[in-house]
C-alpha cells in the first residue's frame, strides 16, 4: 500500500534532498526538468512505476533503454543516479530508485512553474526491465492513443491533461517531421517555418524544436492553446483537438476547458500524475535496489 508517510520515520532526509538535487540539475539545464518528467511517464507505462526503464541491458536481456521510444531520446539517468547516492548517504538504501523518480519528477513540474503535489510513496523496484514499453507513437491516431492509456487504467480526460506535459521540453525533427511534411491539421505557417529551419526533409534528424513555442521551460497551460492554433510538433498530439468526430466528442472539450483555465489544468495534472504514479509494486515485490541500473 503506498502512502505518502511511508519514509517519515525511515529516511526524513528525502523530499528535501530530492528537491535540492532536481533544483540544481534544473539550474543548471532548464530542459533537465523536461527529461524527467519523461522519464516518469515512460517508466509508468513499461509494467508499473518500479524503476524499471533505468535499469541498464546486459548481456542476455535487451532493456528498455534501448527500445525504439527511449533510445537517444529519453534523458536523465544520471540525474536519478546521483539524487539516489545522496538519499543513500542519509538514508542507507531504504528508499527505492522508483520513489526517487516519482519525487524528482512532481519536483520537476514544480521548479518548472507548475503545481505540487503529495507524492504517495513505497513503491518496490523492478528486478528485471520490460520487455514491452507500452508506449503509444507520435504518429498515433486518438483511438490508438485512448487504448494506450485505457490499458493502463487511465481515460480520455488523463490522456488529455497529462499530454499537456508537452507544454515544456523538446521534441527531434525525426518524431515530428511526418506532422509537418504529410498532414493536413496543422498550421500552415508554422509547418512551413519549422521545414525551412529546423526540420528539412533529409537530414537534421536530431535537431531539436521545443514543444511549446512561446516557453519550453515554463509549466503552463499553453500548450492547449497551440493545439487549438494547430501550432504543435506531434501528430498525436493533434489528434486531441480538432480531429472531427472521434475527438469532439471525448478530448476537444478538454482541451477548451485547460486553455481557458490554467488552474484546472494544474490541478487535474496534478491528480492525473498521482493516478500514473499509483501504478506500483508494492509489499515484498521487487526490492530496493542499491545501485538504479541494475538489480541488487
Ligand atoms: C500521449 C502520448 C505521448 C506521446 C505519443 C509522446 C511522444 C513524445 C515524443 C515523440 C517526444 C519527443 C521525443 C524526441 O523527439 O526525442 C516527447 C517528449 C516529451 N514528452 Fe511525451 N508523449 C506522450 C505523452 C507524454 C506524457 C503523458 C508525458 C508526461 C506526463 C510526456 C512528457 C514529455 C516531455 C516532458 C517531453 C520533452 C522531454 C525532453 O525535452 O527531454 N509525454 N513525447
Amino acid at each position: 500500500q503506498l502512502s505518502p508517510a511511508f519514509y517519515d520515520a525511515i529516511c526524513p532526509a528525502l523530499q528535501p534532498t530530492v528537491r535540492r538535487g532536481m533544483a540544481q540539475a534544473v539550474q543548471k539545464e532548464p530542459r533537465m526538468g523536461a527529461s524527467i518528467l519523461r522519464l516518469f511517464f515512460h517508466d509508468c507505462f513499461a509494467n508499473s512505476s518500479d524503476g524499471s526503464i533505468l535499469l541498464d541491458d546486459t548481456p542476455s536481456f535487451t532493456g528498455e533503454k534501448s527500445a525504439g521510444p527511449n533510445a537517444n531520446s529519453v534523458r536523465g539517468y544520471e540525474i536519478i543516479d546521483g539524487i539516489k547516492a545522496q538519499v543513500d548517504a542519509s538514508c542507507n538504501a531504504t528508499v527505492s530508485c522508483a520513489d526517487v523518480l516519482a519525487l524528482a519528477a512532481r519536483d520537476s513540474v514544480f521548479l518548472l512553474g507548475g503545481p505540487n503535489w503529495t507524492v504517495q510513496l513505497g513503491r518496490r523496484d523492478a528486478l528485471t526491465a520490460s520487455p514491452n514499453v507500452n508506449l503509444p507513437s507520435p504518429l498515433s491516431s486518438l483511438p490508438a492513443l485512448l487504448s494506450s492509456f485505457r490499458a493502463k487504467g487511465l481515460d480520455a480526460r488523463d490522456l488529455t491533461t497529462l499530454s499537456g506535459a508537452h507544454t515544456v521540453g523538446f521534441a527531434r525533427c525525426s518524431s515530428f517531421r511526418a506532422h509537418v511534411y504529410n498532414d493536413t491539421a496543422v498550421d500552415s505557417t508554422f509547418a512551413a517555418q519549422l521545414r525551412a529551419g529546423v526540420c528539412p526533409w533529409t537530414g537534421g534528424d536530431g535537431n531539436l524544436a521545443p514543444l511549446e513555442l512561446q516557453g519550453p521551460n515554463k509549466f503552463d497551460n499553453k500548450f492547449f492553446r497551440d493545439l487549438i492554433a494547430r501550432r504543435v510538433l506531434l501528430r498525436s498530439d493533434q489528434e486531441l483537438f480538432g480531429g472531427g468526430a472521434a475527438s469532439s466528442s471525448t478530448t476537444d472539450g478538454i482541451v477548451r476547458a485547460y486553455a481557458a483555465n490554467a488552474s484546472l489544468f494544474a490541478d487535474d495534472f496534478a491528480a492525473a500524475m498521482v493516478k500514473l504514479g499509483n501504478l506500483a509494486l508494492t509489499g515484498s515485490n521487487g526490492e530496493i535496489r542499491l545501485n538504479c541500473r541494475r538489480a541488487n
